[in-house]
Formats: structure tokens, sequence, C-alpha cells
């Protein structure tokens, strides 16, 4: 595990003033895969919660290798420190679309997904419980903001027993038929390059946060950086970044832009070190 951090300084200075500012005004806002969920267990890619679905008996063997070869293909876009989000965004949208209409022609059941979750391999990041306990009993709101599938991202929550009422989920959903078979997924489309206000805009749930004004943010793409933009008067904000893929070539890029930079980290430990220095009266 390496935590890099380029101005120690600012960080100690960020978190020394969220304790100051109290509980009542700190929110944490989160990405869900491959930052409260692991990236790699066992030596192997942990499945992100497209991937669960993607992998599960429910798509057939056709569906699972189109499901594949998309992945294959717009995977290295994603996450190509030489392209542009302007370049990246038409791609991501064009990835997630056809991946959702390729789910949507599985006949995917409702009832089916608690199984499907149960029999993946995905696994919540060592520590999950400790940080989703304290927020609860801090009553601090957490805010996961994913462009998973919420789902089954609400599935994995809820078999790891921590989906407390302080949680909230804004991600993509899926859109059941009367007889509770998947037909298409709701809007808006969320992909990793435009989780920020234009979609946030229009939710309640967020417009009731605008008064916790600290905000610890996770994330693991450069895309998670914005997911606290339609916070207004933000004044103290921790960004914490998981670097999980290509950690030489993107180091300097996520050295810039995340105050927190976590390495080859599988836990929370830091992020739980961090709540509890700051939620506790010392
Ligand atoms: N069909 C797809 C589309 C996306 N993914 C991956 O899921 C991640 C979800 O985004 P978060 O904002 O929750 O991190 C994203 O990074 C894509 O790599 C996928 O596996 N299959």
């Amino acid at each position: 595990i390496t935590v890099r951090i380029k101005d120690p300084e600012r960080v100690a200075g960020i978190i020394r003033a969220m304790k100051e500012q109290g509980t009542h005004k700190l929110q944490v806002i989160s990405d869900f895969d491959m930052t409260l969920s692991r990236f790699g267990c066992n030596g192997r890619r942990c499945p992100t919660s497209h991937n669960i679905l993607d992998n599960s008996r429910v798509v057939s063997e056709e569906g699972r290798r189109q499901l594949k070869d998309l992945l294959h293909y717009y995977y290295p876009i994603e996450i190509d420190p030489k392209r542009t989000l302007e370049e990246k965004r038409p791609l991501m949208v064009e990835w997630w679309s056809k991946a959702h209409e390729l789910l949507s022609q599985q006949k995917i059941l409702k009832s089916d997904i608690p199984q499907i979750v149960r029999e993946s391999d995905v696994m919540l990041r060592d520590g999950f419980d400790e940080l989703f306990n304290r927020l609860h009993k801090y009553n601090v709101p957490l805010f996961i903001f994913s462009a998973g599938v919420g789902d089954i991202l609400e599935e994995i929550i809820r078999q790891a027993n921590v989906f407390h009422p302080n949680v909230n989920v804004v991600s993509n959903y899926m859109d059941f038929d009367d007889n509770g078979v998947l037909r298409r997924f709701k809007a808006p489309l969320i992909h990793t390059y435009n989780k920020n206000n234009s979609v946030l805009r229009d939710t309640e749930y967020f417009q009731q946060l605008s008064a916790r004004t600290s905000i610890i943010l996770l994330g693991d793409s450069m895309g998670d950086l914005t997911m606290a933009d339609g916070v207004p008067s933000v004044e103290n904000i921790l960004k914490i970044g998981f670097l999980n893929d290509k950690v030489e070539e993107q180091r300097e890029r996520y050295l810039d832009a995340y105050d927190v930079v976590l390495e080859s980290d599988e836990t929370l430990d830091v992020v739980n070190g961090i709540l509890r220095f700051v939620l506790t009266e010392t």
C-alpha cells in the first residue's frame, strides 16, 4: 500500500477544518465500482456492477461474448491518459448504450438479482463495515454516485448489511415491466465522464445536502472529481483517489487532481482513519 500526498500541509489543514466545522456539516460523496468495491481479489480483477450481470448465468453465451468484446474495446479508451475527456464522452455513451441494449434483450428478471449478486465474485473493500456503520452512527449522509447499475450495487450493500438510511444512491437503474422482466434502463444515462451537476440538478436528495459544506469525496477515476460540483458554497473538500490501474502512467495526473492518492490499496483504512479523527470529540 502506498499513500501519496502532494501537499501534506494543505491536507492536514482541510482535515482540521472539517473537524472544527462539525459532524452536521459533513457529507461523504463516493463512487461505487472499484472505490467502495475492490479492484482485485486473489490476483484477479473483481467485477464491476455491470460485469456481475454480464458474467451471470442469466445472460446467454452469445450475449456474454458480445458484452466482453465491448469491455475489451471500450475500457482501454476509458482509462487512456492520452485522450481528452471531450474525446472520451461520446465513446462512453456508445459503450453504456450498447451494453444496456444487449442486457435489455436477455429477459433478466428482477427477482433474479439477489441470486446473481450472491453468485458473483464481488467484494467490498476491507473496512467497508466500519465506514458505513460510523457514518450511520454520526448521521453523516453517504451519497453514492455511480455509473454502474443501481439495482446491483444496492443489492451488494444490502447483502453486506450496511444499507443504512443515511445511504443514498444515484446510478443507472433498470426498468422492469409488470412481469418483472428487464425492458430498458431508465434515463439519464450515467457514464464515467458525466458524473456532475448535469445529472444531479433535478435530484431532490442532492438539493437537501447543500448545507453539508464539508465534503469527503472518494473516487477512482478522473471522472469522479466532478461528483461534488453541484454542492453550492463548498467550504472544505478532501478528494481521495484510489489509483487502481496503469499506476505508473497515471500517477502524476492523479497527484495533481486528488489530495490523497492510494496505490495498490484494497482497504478503506485511510478513509476510516480520517473519519475517526474528524468524527470524534478530542
Ligand atoms: N458496460 C459497462 C460499462 C461500464 N463498466 C465499468 O463500470 C464502471 C462504473 O463506473 P463507476 O462510476 O461506478 O466507477 C466504469 O469504470 C466502467 O469501467 C463496465 O464494467 N461495463
